[in-house]
């Protein structure tokens, strides 16, 4: 059974088409990168596959379970099992980046104790152990991407969707960061589809490189490696 599956899914924004008719399928542990121009539909597809969209028509299964169908979503966003790291998706700026990182995990009811273990565990993955009672305002937006990574890894998703995660971060951190999604990848064993424009992580982090054209898969580059 496929971990993502669309099957003809199509979305448009007013007039404007930005996911065409697309049948896919993701399995699971897979890696996943989205290339393709700008305004071709990268970021809607994580939307649709978030539950962040709704598809307009087809069906969108998440492991096997109906989450989403024309008009409509079946499954809400926190329901999926999904974590995200989008350049849009801002960290809460009134809370401390300790503060960020747990949210998900007393939306999941860990226990406290366990909570703060595991908030540690991932400030110290992302190398922000000194940063725990920081607001992200008053961090660089490197840092900041760091912990929105920390924040989408602390309750060990079954997926995790990365809207070009790590744009922000100079050369060396950039590959300190590819080298720990690998490492947590292996650990944690999540699905991972990932957008971005660099030959370099692609190459590093897809085990398949899909181009998108227009909404649609561009089926030249469907399975080729980056
Ligand atoms: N909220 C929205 N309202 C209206 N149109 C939208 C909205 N979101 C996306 N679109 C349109 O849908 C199409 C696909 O956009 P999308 O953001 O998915 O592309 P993308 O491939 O992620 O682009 P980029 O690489 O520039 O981030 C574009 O034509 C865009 O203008």
């Amino acid at each position: 059974m496929s971990m993502i599956e669309f099957r003809e899914v199509s979305k448009a924004y007013q007039s404007r088409v930005a996911i065409d008719a697309i049948s896919l399928k993701v399995e699971r542990g897979e890696r996943v990168v989205l290339f393709g121009p700008s305004g071709c539909g990268k970021s809607t597809l994580l939307h649709l596959i978030a539950g962040l969209a709704k598809p307009d028509s087809g069906d969108i299964l998440i492991d096997g379970e109906l989450a989403a169908t024309a008009g409509k979503n079946l499954q809400e966003p926190e329901q999926r099992g999904i974590g995200m790291v989008f350049q849009d998706l801002a960290l809460w700026s009134h809370m401390t980046v300790a503060e960020n990182i747990e949210f998900g995990l007393i939306a999941k009811r860990v226990a406290n104790r366990e909570r703060r273990q595991r908030v540690r565990e991932m400030v110290d993955l992302v190398r922000l152990g000194d940063y725990l009672n920081a607001r992200p305002g008053t961090l660089s937006g490197g840092e900041q991407q760091r912990v929105a990574l920390a924040r989408a890894l602390a309750t060990a998703p079954r997926i995790l969707l990365m809207d070009e995660p790590l744009s922000n971060l100079d050369d060396e951190l950039s590959l300190q960061m590819r080298q720990e999604i690998l490492r947590l990848h292996y650990d944690i064993g999540f699905t991972l589809v990932y957008v971005t424009h660099s030959h370099n992580e692609a190459k590093e982090l897809g085990t398949r490189t899909i181009r998108l054209r227009q909404g649609r898969i561009d089926s030249a580059s469907n399975g080729a490696a980056a």
